[in-house]
């Protein structure tokens, strides 16, 4: 297999990636629209922490470098909450 064909599946992979964080983005509207309407704070340290501890544990079962996904994951999550601030419009929110 040559070097390009394997750099166009990695282009691939990333063409994926970006469409499932894009995903990610969507729900994190649908997320802000409830916690807009239950009067919920945007950042939930309980959640993100569930979060990150669920990642490290499939990180690990998929033997791929659980701190450097979790590290991937904190920017998700802080992506995810701009976005909702976003859609909250600032000051909206608790
Ligand atoms: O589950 C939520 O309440 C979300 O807003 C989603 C999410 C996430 O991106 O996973 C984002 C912000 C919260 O702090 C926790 C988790």
């Amino acid at each position: 297999m040559s070097l390009d064909h394997v750099r166009n599946e990695i282009a691939k992979v990333d063409r994926d990636i970006i469409a499932l964080i894009a995903k990610r983005q969507e729900l994190a509207k649908r997320v802000a629209a409830i916690k807009i309407r239950e009067g919920i704070a945007i950042h939930d340290g309980r959640q993100s922490q569930k979060v990150l501890v669920s990642v490290f544990d499939r990180a690990v079962e998929s033997k791929i470098d659980p701190v450097a996904v979790q590290k991937i994951f904190e920017i998700l999550i802080t992506m995810s909450e701009e976005r909702q601030r976003e859609c909250s419009g600032d000051g909206n929110l608790p």
